[in-house]
């Protein structure tokens, strides 16, 4: 399929959306952007193009590395313990996802709460922080040493960030956080303020469509239980509220993220990074994902079809 023709197809879908202001560094971003980058993990092929050498916050996308990451430390059965595979009714950000079902575990690891309940169970470990090792796996399972935090999105994050406060405290009054507050958040609003680009996240994606195994080397870099296991949850809570939606448009598991990054995974086949800023009332790059259902129906990448 030619890209540059399916990202004018999408272009018009920008205006749908709006770029993420409720945090500052993030609503200064052009929102006239759409890029792509494939990874045809069987074939060894790749392909990009419009904004697919940009850098953008990683925000959410971010939560697929640290529970990678933190099954990785403690196991699969330890993370399992902590944290649920439920979907949830509310935005990704609401005390609501806890209090309402009355649960001490969060739902999920990718709404807010739970992302930051799995921040707090990576611990130091030789000198290295909790996010500097975040930072060193995901430049390693991105294949990208060039990711780094931007400094301004991150102060950004601390500035307006008293809704995840509020998580963290929530998590330590019910006994579920597994570190400090201050710490966890911290942890939190790093891993959220990664710079990362199409490549960078198309190469997650291969490592989670190649069952675990790095396709540009061969070394496993995540276990398959753990690559089994987050392709499930990003299937069924990845674009939270809209989850279900786009399981029927699009049927690749996927993760979005604020910055408007978006990284799927079509098993055995294809490691997808997409950008667009522009986002829908979830929270979801609205370009993103129509260009993501075009590039779904024209490669057969539906689990659920083929
Ligand atoms: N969905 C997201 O990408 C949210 C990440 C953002 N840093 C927040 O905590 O609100």
């Amino acid at each position: 399929m030619n890209l540059n023709d399916a990202i004018q197809e999408c272009w018009d879908k920008i205006d749908e959306g709006q770029v993420a202001t409720y945090i500052p560094g993030l609503a200064k971003v052009d929102p006239y952007q759409l890029g792509v980058y494939l990874f045809d993990v069987a074939n060894d092929k790749r392909c990009q193009a419009g904004a697919s050498r940009v850098r953008f916050a990683i925000e959410s996308v971010s939560k697929v590395i640290t529970l990678l990451y933190a099954i990785e430390r403690l196991g699969l059965t330890a993370v399992e313990a902590q944290v649920g595979t439920r979907q949830t009714g509310f935005p990704f950000d609401t005390i609501l996802n806890m209090e309402i079902t009355k649960e001490t575990h969060p739902l999920n690891a990718f709404i807010n709460s739970g992302a930051i309940l799995i921040s707090s169970l990576i611990e130091e470990e030789d000198g290295q922080s909790p996010f500097e090792q975040i930072l060193n796996f995901t430049r390693e399972i991105c294949n990208d040493p060039e990711i780094t935090l931007d400094d301004g999105i991150y102060q950004s994050e601390l500035r307006t960030g008293d809704m995840n406060r509020s998580l963290a405290y929530y998590l330590k009054a019910k006994g579920a956080l597994n570190n400090d507050v201050t710490t966890s958040l911290d942890t939190y609003f790093k891993q959220c303020s990664m710079m990362v680009t199409c490549e960078s996240l198309a190469n997650l994606g291969a490592v989670l469509a190649n069952d675990g195994i790095a396709p540009w080397n061969g070394e496993r870099i995540i276990s398959s239980a753990a690559a089994t296991y987050t392709k499930s949850v990003m299937m069924t809570t990845g674009l939270y509220n809209e989850s279900g939606t786009y399981s029927v448009k699009i049927g690749v598991p996927t993760k979005s993220g604020v910055g408007g990054g978006l990284v799927a995974a079509a098993p055995n086949h294809y490691g997808i990074g997409i950008f667009s800023p522009a986002l829908d009332h979830a929270g979801n790059s609205v370009a993103g994902l129509a260009l993501l259902e075009l590039i779904s129906k024209e490669l057969k990448l539906s689990i659920f079809k083929y």
